[in-house]
């Protein structure tokens, strides 16, 4: 299995290009399902959940084509990707392929939208909590479909004749029921409100995804999201959005080690309140025409606490590296986790470079330290894995990161980026 090495106390000077967006990216492809026409993806990134979602999509039938660099391209620029679905061949998303990844179950929607049936098992994903699929559930009933569980399976039957519209309040925001109900709405007959939907940017990227391919969406970037049924949906050209987790990430690791970094193509916007938070630490941000600027001097860290919750508050995908950042801080800082009950993997093993963490329920006490001290860590989940690297890349000495498969689902190109920018560090093959 692979790792990575990094030697801590550089700090990150120059440029690093945001990649596409994954939590966009993936509901994007899934679109693909909704209609018999290629769907043009731009800006798809690579990496590991890009490429388990194909395996998914492809035993449903659809085609995938990856388009070559053109000329003048930068290199690293991402993947233009088409995906057809003329011919929907198989509704069952199994549970070898589905068990890896949380959003591959987001295909029951499209699936029962178009096809009427769907029998998708029950998803996997981070481990950072128990994640069960009610709202999901919820949703597709109000749209008039007929659900059983089965082996693992969820098995869906729409009525005949299809989806039917319907009004569906969810009591909890939920970006993946949302995407789902958005997406199966799409070609239900007559209308569906969704209340107190999830107002992620990543929502509406996929929104307006389908309003391209001929959907009649309204509300779109609000909590309230109504879809007028058509009968089909066509071929569209849509951009993924850049990832503002990685953005968040990045401007992070560059507070953390101090230094000077562009974050090329990133859009603020979509990340204010983690700008917001990380300001407060006395980081300098500046929007530029071309992205956002990162820069910390010599000055210490302040702490400050943060509460995770939905867009476009603090997004819980930042908290560990946010964590990360506070244990270096020049006082005591607090973060309550109000999304997920279990997203406190990376404690244990922040605590392991020296950090002082302690965890009372929902919320973590960081005390913060002048130092880290490098050690052995074990990634446990994505964005957990990512604060180990950024802790490593701030710590003295030598920090290995094992088991960083979790880094390669969700992050593009991670050491050659932190590498161009002066960060020390490398992956150990085997
Ligand atoms: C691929 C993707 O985009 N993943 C993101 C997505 O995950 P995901 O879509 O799985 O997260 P949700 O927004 O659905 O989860 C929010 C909360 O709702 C709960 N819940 C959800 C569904 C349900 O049927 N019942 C239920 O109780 C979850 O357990 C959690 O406590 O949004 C999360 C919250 O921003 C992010 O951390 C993930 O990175
Ligand atoms: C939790 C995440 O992914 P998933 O929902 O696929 O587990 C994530 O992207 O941080």
């Amino acid at each position: 299995m692979d790792r990575i090495r990094l030697v801590g106390g550089n700090e990150l000077n120059g440029e690093i290009a945001i990649s596409g967006a994954k939590n966009a990216a993936l509901p994007l492809m899934i679109a693909s399902l909704l209609s018999d026409e290629p769907l043009v993806l731009h800006n798809v990134p690579r990496l590991a959940d890009v490429k388990q979602l194909e395996r998914i999509l492809e035993n449903h039938g659809v085609d995938i084509a990856v388009h070559g660099r053109r000329r003048g391209e930068e290199e690293g620029v991402g993947q233009r990707m088409t995906f057809h679905a003329a011919d929907i061949v198989d509704t069952t998303a199994p549970y070898d392929l589905v068990s890896k990844m949380r959003a591959s179950f987001w295909v029951i929607g499209p699936l029962l939208a178009r096809c009427h049936e769907a029998r998708v098992s029950l998803p996997g994903g981070c481990a950072i909590g128990t994640r069960p699929v009610d709202l999901f559930l919820y949703g597709l009933k109000e749209l008039g479909a007929e659900i059983d569980i089965d082996e693992g399976y969820v098995v869906a039957r729409a009525p005949k004749g299809g989806l039917v519209g319907a009004t569906v309040t969810f009591p909890k925001v939920s970006v993946g029921a949302t995407h789902t109900i958005l997406m199966a709405a799409t070609l239900a007959r007559g209308i569906t409100v969704i209340e107190n939907a999830a107002q992620e940017p990543e929502i509406t990227n996929v929104a307006e995804c389908l309003v391209a391919m001929g959907a009649k969406i309204s509300g779109i970037g609000t909590r309230t999201l109504t879809v007028e049924g058509v009968e089909k949906l066509h071929g569209a050209t849509v951009e993924v959005i850049p990832d503002r987790i990685e953005t968040g990430t990045f401007a992070m690791a560059a507070a953390m080690t101090g230094g000077d970094v562009l974050l090329k193509g990133a859009r603020p916007e979509h990340l204010q309140s983690a700008l917001d938070v990380l300001a407060r630490t006395g980081t300098t941000l500046t929007s530029e025409a071309n992205g956002l600027r990162v820069h910390r001097n010599g000055n210490g860290i302040r702490p400050v606490d943060v509460d995770t919750d939905p867009f476009p508050g603090f997004p819980t995908d930042l908290q560990a590296q946010f964590m990360a950042l506070m244990t270096m801080s020049d006082g005591v800082s607090q973060i309550r986790e109000t999304i997920f009950e279990n997203r406190y993997m990376h404690v244990a093993e922040l605590a392991r470079f020296g950090a002082d963490i302690s965890v009372n329920g929902q919320v973590a006490t960081i005390t913060g330290k002048p130092q880290l001290k490098g050690a052995q860590v074990m990634a446990t989940d994505l964005r957990a894995s990512v604060s180990l690297v950024i802790a490593g890349l701030a710590a003295k000495g030598e920090t290995v990161v094992n088991r960083i498969y979790h880094l390669d689902r969700g992050f593009e190109r991670l050491e050659d980026k932190l590498s161009r920018c002066g960060a020390e560090i490398e992956r150990l093959a085997g």
